[in-house]
């Protein structure tokens, strides 16, 4: 391993929106060689980054602005803070850490193996239509599969989750299915399909134009080799960006008010707020949240270590995952 190598991980095979993503935060560089290697799935990506030193980074999915959260991220988040054993009072360390976002503008084709036999509608003459893609598109191309079937009543439809858009259109590819009244198409990106060679039937079938997914930069938080040669770079200009994830003593009456409160009392803005459902054990009662904040400071003057302490005193459990640069695609 050259020392001016780096290893990011994201979820393939090649031809993903996450490999767009990758690619957009580390393609263009000219000081390191970037080895580029996919998984199998999410989890894999925090996984093998959390213990395999010979990895990096990873891109992993946060959210699309059709359909909000990618939960399998957010739950991956919140299980790698409550698994972490580092603390520093309410504070958990955990192993990684975000340093970097991208956003890659997603376009979604209907792909099949082939050209179809006939060009005029003929999607209406199959008895079963198997439609293959990952679970995140399915509430970003709802409209669209709304009017196919309203095209094609005769027609029995299946959506098939699978791993990643590009592992779809893999499926459709190497599987092929013999029975000739079943027609089996994916759903990815039009890199996918050229990757390949398989045949687009239509063009940006999202819902939105404009739809865009958001995807952070994570790596092992005190890992020497990257702080020196692989560090995401960009211009300063854009503010810098916390991600904070954090429980409260949820039966104390006014315990959020009072978190949000102590940005409010630093003049701290938020700019995200969501939650996900939190156990801390198998007995421990139902509809708890971990709570996802991003917040920023306009001006210089901050302390930030006051603005922690406070913090530490209203929460039961705080992460901070990481600060980083806004990227410029945020404003695009
Ligand atoms: O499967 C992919 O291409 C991914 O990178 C996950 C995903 C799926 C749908 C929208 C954005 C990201």
């Amino acid at each position: 391993m050259n020392m001016n190598d780096i290893t990011v991980l994201f979820l393939g095979p090649e031809g993903t929106y996450s490999h767009q993503a990758a690619l957009q935060q580390f393609g263009q560089r000219e000081d390191v060689h970037v080895n580029f290697v996919p998984t199998q799935s999410i989890p894999q990506c925090f996984e093998k980054l959390e213990n395999n030193l010979s990895i990096d980074y990873s891109v992993v999915p946060l959210e699309n602005s059709t359909n909000g959260q990618v939960v399998f991220s957010y739950d991956l988040l919140r299980d790698l803070m409550h698994a972490s054993t580092e603390r520093k009072s309410n504070q958990i360390i955990t192993p990684l850490e975000v340093v970097g976002e991208q956003y890659v503008s997603i376009a979604h084709c209907l792909i099949s193996a082939s050209r179809l036999p006939k060009e005029i509608d003929p999607l209406s003459e199959y008895k079963t239509i198997k439609i293959y893609s990952h679970p995140q598109v399915w509430g970003q191309v709802n409209e669209y599969l709304t009017h196919l079937k309203e095209i094609c009543q005769g027609t029995k439809f299946e959506c098939i989750d699978t791993t990643s858009t590009s592992e779809a259109v893999s499926k459709i590819m190497y599987e092929k299915n013999s029975d000739t009244t079943t027609l089996e198409i994916a759903i990815a990106s039009e890199t996918a399909a050229h990757l390949n060679k398989a045949f687009i039937l239509e063009h940006e079938i999202n819902d939105k134009k404009g739809n865009t997914t958001r995807f952070l930069v994570l790596k092992r938080r005190n890992d020497e080799h990257v702080k020196t040669i692989g560090a995401p770079t960009q211009d300063r200009d854009f503010m810098d960006i916390n991600l904070m994830t954090f429980t409260i003593k949820q039966d104390d009456p006014g315990s959020l008010v009072d978190i949000l409160t102590v940005l409010k009392d630093h003049s701290v803005n938020m700019c995200s707020i969501s939650s996900r459902p939190y156990s801390k054990g198998p007995k421990d009662t139902n509809w708890q949240y971990i709570f996802f904040i991003e917040y920023y400071y306009c001006q210089e003057n901050i302390n930030w270590e006051t603005f922690y302490k406070d913090f530490d005193l209203k929460c039961e459990a705080w992460c901070l995952w990481g600060t980083f640069p806004r990227n410029e695609r945020y404003y695009k």
